[in-house]
């Protein structure tokens, strides 16, 4: 039984906190997204002086029985662990932005189809890879059950750590078609307005994609959130959705990245729809289907500039737009401080 004791945000503090953002030194509103940034940190900390403790990203990686044959995915199964190699070896997109942003980066195997032997890997391995869905289920639910468990677990140990502000990223040849799959089905839209180029299918591509997709739907026609996850999967999908919980369980703030993070956020916020309070959205993916994901969640994204890479690329990025809204807070003079006017 999968169940998670979120409480919503106190707005004990939301009037005091609303005053000091207005009593800063600059016009009303004029730091605009800085300013409802801080406001959420605060009520998150419950705090008036809120912190960013020990910032982190933290990275699952699965792979995908559909993505053996090719026909929804451009790369090959292979890349999953090659990255997540490349990720312990400091040389990918993620670790750049973890290290121009003093992230601390974890690296998390949730069901690659490749035996690592590398302690730097978390290894939280379910099994080598989920079933293929056109066939039967992607995974049994005792295994996403363990997945969610899972996830949970290791922001609870990150936790522990001392960090209390986290984003989570995925790398997963093939997730694209789950997280559309799990878009479709959650929000009850057509497959087709959820189905995009992930790492760069051409237009005929994503027709075929959509169709196959489609057959899957029809195949299951799943509504449960829990069904939703466990059939079309991602163990690296299931285990965020896990994190997800277990981060607002502990009143962190969470940063969200692109299309496969946030289809896994879709179906946290139907087990528990106050996760959605301790979220603050990294970025809005070019794979199409996020705007959509998006809209449907009431989210205004940081930052749009093209990113479609995932890794928790979008989270990190975004992190320091959340450290100078709480320094803002922090530091920043009051009109009375500083002897200004205000009108
Ligand atoms: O985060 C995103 O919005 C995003 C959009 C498109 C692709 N990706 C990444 O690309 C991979 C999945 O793409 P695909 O085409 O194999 O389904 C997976 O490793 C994701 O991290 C990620
Ligand atoms: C090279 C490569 C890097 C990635 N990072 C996240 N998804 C990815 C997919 C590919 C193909």
């Amino acid at each position: 039984m999968i169940s998670f004791n979120i409480d919503n945000i106190s707005n004990d503090l939301k009037q005091v906190l609303t005053d000091k953002i207005n009593n800063k030194t600059k016009p009303l509103g004029a730091l605009g997204m800085l300013e409802t940034i801080a406001l959420q940190v605060g009520l998150i900390q419950n705090s008036i002086q809120p912190q960013i403790k020990k910032p982190s990203i933290v990275v699952f990686a699965g792979d995908h029985g559909i993505a053996k044959k090719g026909e929804v995915n451009p790369f090959p199964q292979e890349v999953t662990a090659q990255m997540v190699l490349n990720f312990v070896n400091n040389g990918a997109a993620i670790n750049v932005l973890c290290n121009s942003n003093n992230l601390e980066l974890h690296i998390v195997d949730a069901g690659v189809n490749f035996e690592f032997s590398n302690n730097l890997i978390i290894d939280s391995k379910i099994a080598l890879g989920t079933q293929n869905y056109e066939d039967q289920p992607a995974m049994t639910l005792a295994q996403c059950e363990e997945a969610i468990q899972k996830g949970a677990e290791i922001v609870r140990k990150i936790h522990t750590d001392g960090c209390n502000t986290i984003g989570f990223g995925e790398m997963g040849i093939g997730n694209t078609s789950s997280a559309s799959l799990i878009m479709s089905s959650i929000l009850n839209i057509p497959i087709e307005d959820c189905v995009g180029a992930g790492t760069g299918l051409s237009k005929p591509e994503i027709s075929k994609k959509a169709t196959i997709l489609k057959s899957v739907i029809k195949k299951h026609n799943v509504t449960d959130p829990l069904d939703i996850l466990h059939t079309y999967g991602g163990f690296e999908i299931a285990m965020i959705c896990g994190a997800f919980l277990a981060a607002a369980e502990l009143k962190m703030t969470i940063l969200v990245d692109g299309f496969i993070v946030t289809a896994a956020l879709l179906v946290a916020q139907k087990i528990n729809s106050a996760v959605l309070d301790y979220c603050v959205f990294g970025h809005t993916s070019g794979e199409q289907g996020h705007q959509k994901m998006l809209s449907h969640l009431n989210a205004t994204p940081i930052l749009n500039i093209g990113l479609r890479l995932g890794e928790g690329t979008g989270a990190a990025l975004a992190m320091p737009v959340i450290k100078a809204s709480v320094n803002f807070l922090n530091e920043m003079a009051s009109f009375s401080d500083a002897n200004v006017s205000n009108n």
